[in-house]
């Protein structure tokens, strides 16, 4: 495919905003490559890589990786879906790191989940990780089939240390401080779009719309 024919898109939001949930739904529709720098990092850690042992120290507190770790490990990962549209989640969360991102990749759309920080503190004591693989469940919206298995390797589901509601605070300061400017950043670029509401299954029907304007559907393929 010719390289202006790819689309690459950046999905933005406070630490439990949908993400994921979203980006699940984006991969399974539209033919993007998804990538997550949590999940990459929640990776890292896993494997104790001299990445992942930094990253852990700054998670664990709820603070954000430093720019140049994180820039570095995306960046390095980028090149190899060089060929593919993506859909980057969680990546850039700092101005910072916007600027290094648009210096090596044009990004076409920055998809901001607007949703309020009460709904957020709920939803994050509910999650439930499979750290294999980044799935991810809630007790209350998207329970597993087994309270605490994987539905998918039947392996134990995980809470995050980073979920607790001392850190989530911390995170959403963080949010506040240093991720809110991004979105500034991307306005004035012209290439944000905002989706506002406190429900993933109300919010997603507008992505749904919005990305059908740009990507093809193959969900029935
Ligand atoms: N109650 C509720 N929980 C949701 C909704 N959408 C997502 N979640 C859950 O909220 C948590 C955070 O969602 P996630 O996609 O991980 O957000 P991210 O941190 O922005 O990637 C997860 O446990 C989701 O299953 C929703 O509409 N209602
Ligand atoms: N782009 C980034 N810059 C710095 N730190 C990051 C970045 N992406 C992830 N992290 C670190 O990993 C943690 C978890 O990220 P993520 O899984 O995206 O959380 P959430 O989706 O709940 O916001 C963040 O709180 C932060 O410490």
């Amino acid at each position: 495919m010719a390289a202006r024919l790819l689309f690459r898109a950046v999905i933005m939001g406070p630490p439990g905003s949908g993400k994921g949930t979203i980006s699940d739904r984006i991969v399974k529709t539209f033919a993007l490559q998804h990538l997550s720098s949590g999940d990459l990092l929640r990776l890292n850690i896993q494997k104790k890589t001299e990445i992942g042992i930094v990253a852990k120290s700054y998670i664990d507190q709820g603070q954000l990786v430093p720019d140049d770790v994180i820039t570095k490990l995306i960046l390095q990962e980028l090149n190899s879906m060089r060929t593919n549209s993506w859909l980057l989640d969680g990546f850039p969360r700092t101005v910072p790191q916007a600027k290094a991102l648009d210096d090596a990749h044009q990004i076409n759309s920055v998809i901001d989940l607007n949703v309020p920080f009460e709904t957020i503190r709920q939803r994050l004591t509910a999650r439930w990780i499979h750290p294999g693989s980044g799935r991810v469940y809630n007790t209350e919206f998207n329970p597993p089939k087994v309270l605490g298995i994987d539905d998918i390797t039947g392996e134990p589901l995980i809470q995050r240390e980073d979920d607790q509601p001392e850190t989530v605070t911390k995170r959403l300061k963080g949010y506040e401080a240093l991720t809110r400017p991004v979105l500034e950043y991307y306005r004035n670029k012209g290439v944000l779009e905002t989706f506002s509401g406190t429900e993933t299954n109300k919010i997603w029907p507008h992505v749904h719309a919005f990305l059908r304007t740009k990507l093809p559907d193959v969900s029935q393929e």
